[in-house]
């Protein structure tokens, strides 16, 4: 078996004379969740699109479990589903109408069709709402029902592009859920433009901006990369720049009035307590201490510009 499920190699789209993504690589395992991050125009959709054989691109390949998309096109999409950013749902259709006609349109046999679409139902949880049209769900719901197309034919790779905008934060916690059910047993690519989003669901992130791959890891590596490394502090009796560099990790202290400091530092974060500890101790009176957050912006702006230079 291959060893991935997605291989996207020197993948590059134009529309027209612009290029929307460039020289894009990303390789993906059999199973979990993979979030693609990247802001508005980023390019998500546009991958996603030539990856679920939506779109032709302009260079480059992509293979689903080794079958080459460009090449064999109708055995790479057996393998995929997909809910785009605008789902295919008509509206005058029930639910069950609704999934036996998409059933039809990804060939599941007759005698199959009934038992791949109650199982969907009861997984995506809208067995309950089989008879009611599509118009009378919630968001969440119709969702599900999007999610549930996307599965019907239990693919191995399941492409969600931005499946929580414009649900509420109900729904959104009930879609996670569901999405990380069914990543249990096959891959999910999930695209967002929340950073947060990606971060409660994925175990590996792609981040992309200006249609190139600028950062390619795990979660945790993301994380740290992400973290704050400077922290605001305010002391009624300050030490000096001096003394606060003393402090281990402490790479740089500046002072922004007689009283404020901004503290840099390198490494793990217990560097807030080592200091609330220090201050008590030599009396430096703190009053207030708060990690400098990191901004997203900030970090692909970093992240762009590093691959920029590459
Ligand atoms: N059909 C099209 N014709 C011309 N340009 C397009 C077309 N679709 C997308 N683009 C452009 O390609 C670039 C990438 O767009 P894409 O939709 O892939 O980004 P995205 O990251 O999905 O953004 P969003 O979250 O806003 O959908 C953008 O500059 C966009 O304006």
């Amino acid at each position: 078996m291959e060893k991935t499920i997605v291989k996207i190699e020197k993948l590059s789209h134009r529309y027209s004379t612009n290029w929307a993504i460039r020289d894009i690589n990303i390789e993906i395992g059999h199973t979990g969740i993979v979030g693609l991050l990247g802001s508005n125009g980023a390019g998500k959709s546009t991958t996603m699109n030539i990856l679920c054989g939506a779109l032709n691109q302009t260079e480059g390949n992509v293979y689903i479990n080794g079958i080459d998309m460009k090449l064999q096109p109708e055995l790479a999409k057996k393998e995929i589903g997909f809910l785009p950013q605008n789902p295919p749902l008509y509206m005058d259709l029930t639910v069950d109408e609704y999934l036996w006609y998409c059933a039809g349109l990804r060939h599941i046999p007759k005698d199959l069709k009934k038992a791949a679409i109650n199982e969907v139902k009861e997984r995506c949880g809208i067995a309950h709402f089989s008879s009611r049209l599509l118009r009378n769900l919630s968001g969440g719901y119709r969702q599900r029902v999007g999610i549930a197309q996307a599965i019907v034919h239990r693919p191995r790779l399941v492409v969600l592009d931005e499946p929580t905008n414009g649900l509420d934060p109900n729904q959104i916690i009930e879609v996670r859920a569901l999405i990380k059910e069914i990543a249990m047993d096959r891959a999910v690519i999930f695209s967002s433009h929340i950073l947060s989003e990606i971060q409660i669901l994925c175990k590996e992130i792609r981040m992309i901006e200006n249609g190139r791959i600028v950062f390619s890891d795990t979660m945790d590596a993301f994380n740290n990369y992400a973290a704050p490394h400077s922290m605001l502090i305010h002391f009624s009796n300050p030490p000096s720049a001096t003394e606060l560099q003393q402090v281990e990790g402490v790479t740089k202290a500046e002072f922004l009035t007689e009283r404020q400091v901004r503290v840099f530092f390198s490494g793990d974060q217990d560097i807030a307590e080592r200091i609330v500890t220090i201050s008590v101790e030599k009396g430096w009176r703190l009053k207030e201490i708060n990690l400098d957050k990191s901004a997203l912006d900030e970090i692909f702006k970093q992240l762009s510009n590093q691959t920029a230079k590459q």
